[in-house]
């Protein structure tokens, strides 16, 4: 049976980023993609225009319709808004057989809230220790440990830090750093450092999305950690070169790369 991967994350209207990006990067990858919305958002290439919470009872509602039913092989989360949202999903997840995929969004590129900072706390005591995998990137790693990430080398002690709230595994993303694109995956015993020549692109819309949900989807398949994250990173560092103006701003990775000739 194909692989089924349930995504529990905001909707992008922009169609780069959040649930958009998501259910595009399972489709690419070969797997069944699900959703759970949890917030919409008035979103395009210039910024996050307006966003709305959907109650916690129609979150949970969407969650068992999917899981009960269909069922699911790896989720993954991303914009979660709330602390009442955070606790909710870290509970849901908690409860379901399947490794998951965290990515703690915080802020969308534009710099956009579309996390409340009242629910920091959540996402630390609740939703990491139900991660098999964090995403964070380095901004959400300074919110939420206050380490501080200039160079490769603080790679190691940011990621010791997001160990500590319980994540099974740990990927710090060093997109935002100069240079090559280095991430650092640890469990605490094991370390593996990604790295992929940076693309001179400004067409960046979805990278940590589209990389989070890539993850999940090799779990699905069965992978182990170290390598859905290779190929997850393969996969995204393709969809950023190809990335594409669209709208007056920053434009989305594309998802379709390896469909193009
Ligand atoms: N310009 C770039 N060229 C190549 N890889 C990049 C570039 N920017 C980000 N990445 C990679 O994209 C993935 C997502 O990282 P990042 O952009 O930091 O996440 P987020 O979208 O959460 O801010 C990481 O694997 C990172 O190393
Ligand atoms: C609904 C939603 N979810 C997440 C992001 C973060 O996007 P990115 O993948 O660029 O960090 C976003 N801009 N919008």
């Amino acid at each position: 049976m194909i692989p089924r991967v349930l995504t529990v994350a905001g909707s992008d209207s922009g169609g780069g980023a959040g649930i958009q990006a998501d259910l595009k990067t399972m489709l690419a990858l070969g797997v069944h993609g699900m959703s759970v919305i949890t917030a919409v958002t008035a979103q395009n290439s210039l910024g996050v225009q307006g966003a709305w919470e959907l109650p916690v009872r129609a979150v949970r509602a969407q969650y068992r319709s999917v899981v009960d039913d269909i069922g699911v092989q790896a989720v993954k989360t991303g914009m979660l808004a709330s602390a009442e949202l955070v606790e909710a999903v870290a509970e849901l997840i908690s409860g379901t057989d399947a490794p998951a995929v965290v990515d703690p969004v915080g802020v969308s590129k534009h710099g956009d809230p579309l996390l409340a900072a009242s629910a920091l706390d959540s996402v630390r005591t609740k939703l990491l220790p139900a991660a098999t995998v964090a995403t964070p990137n380095l901004d959400e790693v300074a919110q939420l440990t206050g380490v501080r990430v200039e160079s490769e080398d603080d790679l190691r002690r940011a990621a010791g830090a997001v160990l500590e709230f319980g994540p099974r595994w740990v990927l710090i993303k060093g997109g935002h750093l100069a240079g090559d694109a280095v991430d650092l995956l640890t469990d605490g015993a094991a370390e593996y450092r990604l790295r992929a020549p940076r693309h001179d692109n400004r067409h960046t819309h979805g990278t940590g999305c589209t990389l989070a949900s890539a993850i999940a989807s090799g779990l699905a398949k069965g992978l182990s950690v170290p390598e859905a994250v290779t190929e997850a990173k393969e996969y995204v560092t393709g969809a950023i070169a190809g990335g594409f103006a669209l709208g007056a701003g920053i434009g989305p990775v594309d998802h379709g790369w390896r469909f193009r000739s």
